[in-house]
């Protein structure tokens, strides 16, 4: 196994340092490394400028695998999660056979681990087929080899209050967490976009906000009232902060997740008509964009989490109303925070690795993630150029899909390279 010696990076944003990284972990931080050179020898990478962070964990990832590889496939997905620093990403069960059964996360894991750009860890589903009607083998799932203790009907809600319940219930055996996608259905019925004046505008029907923060509220309830572990998905109102902020103000054990999109993009945009901005839950106001990044930066919402979102061309390159929701997340990531977060000031690189890497890793119970880049730990580190930017033009990304809504936009930034357990899976920008 190769040794590699990352010169002059700046850990978390602070003073230049060597690392050293051996056998799979971090062997040596500081300077005067370079004995590793001249013992057995070590391959070199200057890292003058960058900043070092622990290797990006994201809690929703859709990898389509199995049965839309089309639109993506395990191995498309976790090039795009490495190329955009993630070292782990859990991948959401609304695929074709649903992740329901103890069969199908091993089999999603499985592929993970053959791919080896990024470790997958496979949500469950809730709900046999995500129907809402009985709960899915979640034991079964907790106990098998992919070791799953997220579960969630993502893309569908669980709204029945009963269901929800008894899934709360069931995952305290193994210290499991719902995770739950809050859309009160009969308030979203063929629901389009953000419910506003806008929407009344353009003739597209309203998405309330009350329908996320409804469900967001009785599922806090219902939490507490199981003693149980909710991570509420996608938070995309300030309504829903507030409610997020009171629950854990009670001291109950809930946890919430933003997506890069919530932090940057408005409902103005539905103006356009163009599909690529239409994703569930819709773009915002401008006012609710204000206290997402204010809840993230005062640790209401606890992590960013992608919701990557791939779909082929000709379920997005068609009017609005046929379009498919979602949106390209993993490669954009880090630069949307950098933009939306840092380089407004609310959090530093420290708070970035807490919010998109160990926050993120304890809420799915990983041991051998989102841990701080220190002597002895896991080699999982991104190389991260903040200074560089680049005006986005959708074609060079991993993804099988296309449907980023940034083409055109200034970023900053540019992961330059992500280490897995000490090997490069990305160098120079590319896969390894
Ligand atoms: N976010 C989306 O707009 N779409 C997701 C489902 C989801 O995350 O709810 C998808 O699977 O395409
Ligand atoms: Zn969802
Ligand atoms: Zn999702």
């Amino acid at each position: 196994m190769t040794t590699y010696l990352i010169k002059n990076a700046r850990i978390l944003g602070g003073e230049p340092t060597d690392l050293l990284l051996a056998d799979g972990v971090v062997a040596a931080i500081g300077s005067a490394l370079d004995a590793a050179l001249d013992a057995g020898g070590a391959e070199v990478v200057d890292a003058e400028g960058l900043v070092a962070l622990p290797g990006l964990v994201d809690l929703h990832t859709h990898l389509r695998e199995p049965g839309r590889e089309d639109a993506e496939t395990v191995d498309t997905g976790t090039s795009a999660a490495a190329l955009g620093g993630f070292t782990a990403v859990h991948a959401m069960a609304n695929t074709d056979p649903v992740a329901d059964t103890a069969g199908v996360v091993e089999q999603v894991w499985r592929l993970g681990r053959e791919a080896g750009h990024c470790d997958v860890f496979p949500v469950g589903a809730v709900t046999v087929g995500l129907q809402g009607e009985r709960l899915a083998e979640l034991g079964a799932m907790a106990d098998s080899a992919a070791r799953v203790r997220v579960f969630s009907d993502d893309g569908k809600c669980v709204s029945d209050a009963v269901l929800m319940r008894r899934a709360l219930e069931y995952v305290k055996a193994f210290d499991g967490v719902v995770a739950q996608h809050a859309q009160e259905p009969r308030l979203t019925e063929d629901a389009q976009m953000n419910e506003g004046e806008l929407s009344g505008r353009l003739g597209l029907r309203g998405w309330p906000a009350v329908a996320e923060e409804a469900i967001i509220a009785r599922d806090c309830l219902l939490a507490a009232h199981v003693g149980s572990r909710l991570h509420v998905c996608h938070v995309s109102t300030a309504g829903s902060v507030e409610i997020v902020r009171w629950a854990k103000g009670k001291g109950w054990n809930v946890t919430a997740e933003v997506c890069p999109h919530h932090l940057l993009l408005t409902d103005e945009l539905a103006a356009t008509y163009d599909p690529i901005y239409k994703v569930n839950p819709p773009l915002r106001s401008a006012s609710d964009v204000e206290a997402l990044r204010a809840g993230l930066a005062d640790g209401t919402i606890d992590v960013v989490a992608t919701d990557h979102a791939p779909h082929p061309h000709e379920d997005k390159d068609c009017e609005w109303q046929a379009a498919a929701f979602g949106m390209l997340g993993l490669e954009t990531a880090l630069s949307i925070v950098q933009l939306t977060m840092v380089d407004t000031g609310l959090v530093d690189w420290a708070g970035v690795a807490e919010r998109m890497s160990a926050k993120p890793a304890q809420i799915g119970r990983l041991s051998g993630h989102g841990r701080p880049l220190a002597v002895g730990e896991p080699a999982n580190v991104v190389l991260y150029d903040p200074a560089f930017s680049q005006v986005v033009d959708g074609t060079g990304l991993a993804s099988l899909s296309r449907n980023t809504p940034y083409v055109g936009r200034e970023l900053p930034g540019r992961v330059v390279a992500t280490f897995l357990r000490g090997t490069p899976t990305v160098l120079d920008g590319k896969i390894a």
